[in-house]
């Protein structure tokens, strides 16, 4: 929806999603936004849950307005421990919710709304942008890549076949950009898995409406880091903003608090030599893999940071928390930037959710990835064989000779060597992209003005 006339006193709604690591990202630009136009009112729109971890992070801006949204579990649900059973409750409810919420908002404030921001999820939002005339600007909390998979969908089905095997190695190399992806590394829901799920449907709709409705999709990426998929979708979409990485372009109010010792612990070690382990806020790997990865930690003598829940030690191997005291340090979190940041830090065995990859590279650090659902896949893929900063361990899932050898090649093999420099490499052009004159501040800026003007 284009504008017509300056906005004097804008208010811009923002709908978040309130799972896995999606409401910091988007928090974390709109309240910048926030600051460069003080006029300007944000409502900010999650559920109560999910804004409560914004709070722990960032010192709000004044015209920053935070509001509670129901997260959709009826009074008295009893939960059947059906798979991803709390997000469509509330992706269910959420269409009525937020309009219900939006209402009680402008009634609560007095302003109309001017400009309408989500998460890029939101299938509904282009309908509520219509209706009130304003325009919809879409945030892609992940890389290009898997924004691109989504809007792809329909072609790569046409194509490639719906069902296709999952542990098909055949290369999207019909897609811009994708010449290295596989087939096998596509999200749920493109090809196989359950393509009726409210999810994959979702994420289908998704796609669609993304390059028909949206006046633009901004990214947490950068464009030096993905060119030729960041080309293409910028001759497709309105207007496509790489703004990131998000953690840089606008950081944190405050360094989280290092509750567990980590950073003390890490002085302590020598440069380049511990491994990092997390696996993100919504992936466990299954329990048979914590012996082989505790086996190759004790195996290798690594040095190693993991932050592991107290519920999950169970799946440890019997003596390993005891024997490895003076060889590790187990914690339910750590302040992964800053870990990652750390010049102990040699390795980071990850999930590839799409914030750690990019913390990684901030960090200057390779990884080794073991990647369970959603854009994992295709983030490990690139991590590997596009970026070549990592590898991704043998088979997809962690054993112990197969943690052995992605040790082994980064911490002391030549190979791990290379990976350092195209890592070192990455981090630069992701400085320099942030800087003012860079492409990230530049997206910013024009994202600023779209969002306000
Ligand atoms: O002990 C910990 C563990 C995690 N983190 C932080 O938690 C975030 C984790 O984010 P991410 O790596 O993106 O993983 P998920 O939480 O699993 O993210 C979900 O959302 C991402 C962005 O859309 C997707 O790429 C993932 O696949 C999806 O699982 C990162 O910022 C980490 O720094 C910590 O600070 N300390």
């Amino acid at each position: 929806m284009p504008r017509t006339a300056a906005v004097i006193h804008p208010h811009v709604v923002v709908f978040a999603i309130p799972f896995g690591s999606h409401v910091t990202p988007l928090f974390s630009i709109i309240n910048r936004l926030a600051n460069f136009y003080p006029n300007a009112l944000f409502s900010f729109f999650c559920t109560q849950k999910a804004n409560k971890t914004i709070f722990s992070t960032y010192r709000m801006g004044p015209n920053v307005k935070v509001f509670d949204l129901w997260d959709g579990i009826p009074e008295g649900y009893v939960f059947t421990g059906k798979h991803q059973e709390e997000i469509e409750l509330f992706m269910k409810a959420a269409p009525e919710s937020f309009r219900n919420s939006l209402k009680a908002s402008v009634a609560e404030t007095g302003r109309e709304v001017t400009c309408l921001v989500t998460d890029a999820f939101y299938w509904f939002a282009p309908e509520m942008a219509e209706e009130m005339k304003v325009p919809w600007l879409a945030c892609w909390t992940a890389a290009a890549t898997s924004i691109s998979v989504h809007f792809y969908t329909d072609f790569i089905r046409e194509t490639y076949g719906v069902g296709g095997p999952a542990g098909n190695e055949e290369t999207l190399n019909l897609i811009p950009g994708m010449s290295k992806i596989q087939i096998a590394d596509l999200p749920e829901g493109v090809l196989f898995g359950n393509l009726e799920s409210l999810f994959s449907e979702m994420l289908h709709k998704m796609g669609r409406v993304l390059l028909a409705k949206s006046d633009a999709v901004f990214i947490n990426s950068y464009e030096e880091l993905d060119p030729i998929i960041t080309n293409d979708l910028k001759s497709r979409f309105k207007q496509l903003l790489s703004t990131g990485p998000f953690n840089l372009v606008a950081p944190p109010s405050t360094v989280p608090a290092d509750t567990h010792g980590c950073l003390a612990w890490l002085d302590k070690q020598k440069p380049g030599s511990v491994a990092c382990i997390s696996f993100g806020s919504v992936a466990t790997p299954p329990p048979h893999e914590f012996p082989a990865l505790a086996e190759a930690l004790e195996a290798t003598k690594v040095p190693f940071i993991w932050s592991l829940k107290d519920h999950a030690k169970v799946h440890l191997p019997n003596g390993f928390v005891d024997t490895t005291k003076s060889q590790g340090l187990i914690v339910p979190w750590i302040p992964q930037t800053e870990v990652l940041a750390h010049s102990a830090v040699g390795v980071f065995i990850t999930h590839c959710g799409w914030n750690s990859v990019l913390e990684s590279i901030e960090g200057g650090v390779p990884m080794i990835c073991r990647p369970f659902f959603g854009d994992q896949r295709l983030n490990a893929r690139t991590v590997q064989d596009v970026w070549e900063i990592g590898l991704k361990v043998e088979g997809g899932v962690l054993t112990k000779n197969g943690v052995i050898d992605c040790l082994d090649h980064i911490l002391w093999q030549e190979k791990g060597k290379k990976m350092r420099e195209n890592v070192r490499l990455l981090k630069e052009l992701a400085e320099r992209a942030i800087e003012p004159e860079g492409s990230s501040y530049k997206n910013f800026m024009a994202l600023a003005e779209l969002v306000t003007s």
